[in-house]
């Protein structure tokens, strides 16, 4: 039996039916590549889901995380310790909010989302508007913050008062957000549902209806933030300033860390007591949070992303492969929108190619690669794509 076909039977017998059953055992990565059971290399295009911002195993997250857990690996957010001082002094002077503003960490995304809920709660207010396709996660709260009924619905009751507006429509959200609405989530690109970039005015729209009314304005940049989209965070493009940011995802360039990030008064809304994560930004995870912010400025991780983001989207684009409807998205956040529901078998013949590719929709393939991807790599991609797009008939 091969290496890969041992994981999947070790899985199925071992693993709750949550993911479907995995063809793949990955066992080395280094940079953008990964190595699978049986010795096989693959270009990842997947980042463990918008994750491994350095790639896998760059030295940098290495040598932080092994001082560390050799100085300092775990006390609990009874105690403060200098990594997660330092990373929220980071954080909030790379958010524009130096000196006025707080930090929360926690483990991931959806706990990002569900302390911002909270928040929310604690304004006195019910009423949250969320967008249609949306995705904040997965717990309870962020499930209920989650625009996609086919997720929510063998969980209901969800916590109530999330009211969902299309996606990308400042007049939607104008008449769904009043002085009574305590919060607006919104994605700056909606990843989960298929890289949707929403119109330029579209950020700028719901910090100008969030002040008129007095609601929050909660940007989630679990999928987008740290340089994804070749600025630290990708409101940033739209040149606006939220009222709470959530983060995860590459933060911890593979370790678990979220962060719940409250600008200004908001950061005080919280009072001990109300809200905990025992593991949330411990020392560990937050110096390998500080070794990837440290190497993203020491390298011009944002320029090269913006580069070979570039390089990257163009070079599809220029194919006009039949296909291929549009390329979207920003930096290496890049949607492939395709002109059939054929997505999941373009997929397996880039596996097979030794391209790792995640079909985010029927009809849209998603490449969200470590930042660190080279020209090089990517061209290999533009390169080879005409082939795995027209193989989409074959059987896997
Ligand atoms: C925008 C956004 N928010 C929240 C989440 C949930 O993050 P996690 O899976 O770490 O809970 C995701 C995950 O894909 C996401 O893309």
């Amino acid at each position: 039996m091969t290496g890969n076909a041992a994981g999947t039977q070790r899985w199925q017998s071992s693993m709750m039916d949550n993911y479907g059953t995995p063809k793949l055992t990955f066992t080395r990565g280094s940079g953008c590549e990964l190595t699978d059971a049986d010795g096989r290399t693959y270009l990842d295009f997947v980042s463990g889901i918008a994750v491994n911002a350095l790639g896998h195993a760059h030295p940098a997250v290495v040598e932080a995380v092994r001082h560390q857990i050799g100085e300092l690996g775990h006390v609990s957010n009874l105690y403060a310790h200098p990594r997660g001082l330092e990373l929220a002094e980071r954080l909030l002077d790379l958010a524009g909010a130096a000196g006025r503003g707080r930090v929360l960490f926690c483990n991931s995304g959806a706990e990002a989302n569900e302390a911002a809920f909270k928040i929310a709660r604690l304004t006195g207010r019910l009423k949250v508007v969320a967008t249609e396709g949306g995705f904040h996660g997965r717990t309870m709260g962020a499930l209920a913050l989650t625009g996609q009924p086919a997720k929510q619905k063998p969980f209901e009751p969800l916590p109530p008062g999330v009211v969902h507006v299309p996606y990308g429509d400042a007049a939607a959200l104008e008449s769904a957000v009043d002085t009574e609405t305590a919060a607006i989530f919104l994605e700056p690109v909606q990843g989960e549902n298929g890289v949707v970039v929403p119109p330029p005015d579209y950020l700028r729209a719901a910090r100008e209806l969030a002040d008129r009314t007095g609601a929050l304005l909660v940007v989630d940049e679990v999928q987008t933030g740290i340089g994804r989209t070749g600025t630290w965070f990708a409101f940033q493009r739209a040149g606006i300033v939220p009222d709470v940011i959530t983060l995860a995802k590459g933060l911890g360039g593979g370790l678990p860390i979220g962060a719940c990030i409250g600008i200004g008064a908001v950061g005080d809304l919280l009072h001990p007591g109300q809200h905990g994560t025992t593991f949330g930004g411990n020392p560990v995870v937050c110096a390998a949070a500080l070794a990837v912010l440290d190497t993203i400025a020491a390298d011009g991780l944002l320029a090269h992303v913006e580069q070979v983001g570039a390089e990257l989207a163009d070079g599809i684009r220029a194919l006009e492969h039949p296909l291929v409807a549009e390329v979207r998205g920003a930096g290496l956040l890049l949607g492939v929108g395709l002109t059939a529901p054929v997505s999941a078998s373009v997929a397996a013949a880039a596996q097979r190619a030794g391209y790792l590719i995640n079909p985010i929709q029927p009809d849209a393939l998603r490449l969200c690669p470590p930042l660190v991807l080279r020209s090089d790599q990517a061209r290999r991609l533009v390169t080879d794509l005409p082939a795995l797009l027209s193989s989409h008939e074959e059987k896997p």
